[in-house]
């Protein structure tokens, strides 16, 4: 096939979430493999999804983007297929390919459901692709497109989520409530080698900062904190601090009233929104008296088509890129192949202790 064939197809790949009880222990064994997460932390992530029947949001959280990515298509005269695939549950990405590849696609466009640089973010996104073409012969290419953490649609969707938060609070706290973005921690050593070597490192938590940054200038914010969330790994292991939980509990040392949680490191509602903030965030504000508001994800808002739209057209047909911010910006890769070379190369992931085995 010429490298100049037209792009015949969207693939929205993403996350994957369990989908009722029985899925929760294999979906979560999926995410985990050879990550060195140790099991009681297994079994606690296990009975937050338990607590919710099971299910994930994330993967109705997706199929509701599609529709809407799929109406802008059509509102712009682009007449691509679009298939969903995951990374760790049904229909997993193989599937998929297999799926396109027997459609008769040959060469498709990849949106992967996450802003940012980084191994989780990005490159782990890279291996999925790889990993399910290896998996199917005669499998269609496949080009992912950029990472979007400083795309206006993204920020202003954000801002506008803020907006709409913000006036959920009681009047007396409204004005003082302290923003608070937060996105998902990783291992410090991740974060390190995040990006191409020569550009210094922590591509993902500089991006986090550079969207919050802008999110916060947006609604003329001077003062913020941008935490983290989701931390699993050993206790020894260090993370990207502080934890939204504890810093909760700092702002309420320092007299803080309110706060406006913005959960800027992702695209929807999932379940580490849904548990982590919705629930032990802001049970932990109730406990301290303060008052507690999350602002939604971009992925319900209608700019979110209109970014994905605008993605596809900058690859198709060469349409410059909008962007706000100056950090680098990656994420383009034909295959499976990087970014750059050892671009967010992992670092060797961390064993359990012998003694937990
Ligand atoms: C940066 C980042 C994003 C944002 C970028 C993106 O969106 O891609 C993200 C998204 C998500 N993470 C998710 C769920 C999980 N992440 C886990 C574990 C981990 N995440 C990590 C990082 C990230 N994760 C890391 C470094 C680990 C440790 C294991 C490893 O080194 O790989 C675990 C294991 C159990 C535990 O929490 O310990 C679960 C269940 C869901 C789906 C939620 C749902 O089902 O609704 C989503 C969208
Ligand atoms: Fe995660």
């Amino acid at each position: 096939m010429s490298e100049n064939a037209p792009y015949d197809a969207l693939l929205v790949l993403s996350f994957g979430g369990p989908e009722g009880p029985d899925d929760v222990r294999p979906f979560l064994e999926n995410v985990t493999r050879g990550r060195g997460i140790p099991p009681e932390r297994l079994d606690e992530v296990a009975e937050h999804y338990l607590h919710f029947g099971g299910v994930s949001p994330i993967n109705a959280l997706n199929r509701a983007i599609i529709d809407a990515v799929r109406a802008e298509f059509d509102a712009h005269g682009i007449d691509l297929p679009i298939y969903f695939g995951n990374r760790n549950w049904h229909p997993m990405v193989e599937d998929t390919v297999a799926a396109m590849r027997d459609e008769g696609i040959r060469n498709a466009l990849v949106f992967a459901t996450s802003a940012w640089g980084g191994y989780s973010g990005c490159r782990q996104y890279h291996e999925d692709i790889a990993r399910a073409r290896q998996a199917v012969d005669g499998a269609p290419q496949l080009t992912k497109l950029r990472q979007f953490y400083d795309h206006p649609l993204f920020l202003d969707a954000v801002a506008d989520a803020v907006r709409a938060a913000r006036v959920e609070l009681p009047d007396e706290v409204r004005d003082t409530a302290r923003l608070v973005f937060t996105a998902h921690s990783v291992p410090n050593s991740f974060d390190a080698t995040g990006g191409p070597a020569e550009a210094g490192g922590h591509l993902y938590s500089r991006q986090v900062a550079e969207a919050a940054r802008l999110v916060a200038e947006a609604l003329g914010v001077a003062d913020y904190d941008l935490v983290w969330q989701s931390r699993s790994g050993p206790p020894q292991v260090p993370w990207l601090e502080p934890d939204i939980v504890d810093h909760i509990d700092a702002l309420h040392e320092r007299g803080t009233e309110a706060v406006v949680v913005v959960p800027v490191g992702f695209v929807s509602d999932h379940l580490e929104v849904v548990w982590d903030l919705d629930t032990e965030a802001r049970d932990r504000a109730a406990e301290h008296g303060m008052g507690f508001v999350r602002a939604g994800t971009a992925g319900t808002d209608p700019r979110f088509a209109q970014l994905v739209r605008e993605l596809v057209e900058e690859q198709r047909n060469g349409v410059a890129a909008r962007r706000r911010g100056t950090e680098p910006l990656l994420g383009v890769g034909c295959n499976g192949s990087l970014c750059a070379a050892r671009c967010c190369e992992p670092p060797k992931r961390p064993t359990r202790p012998a003694a937990s085995r």
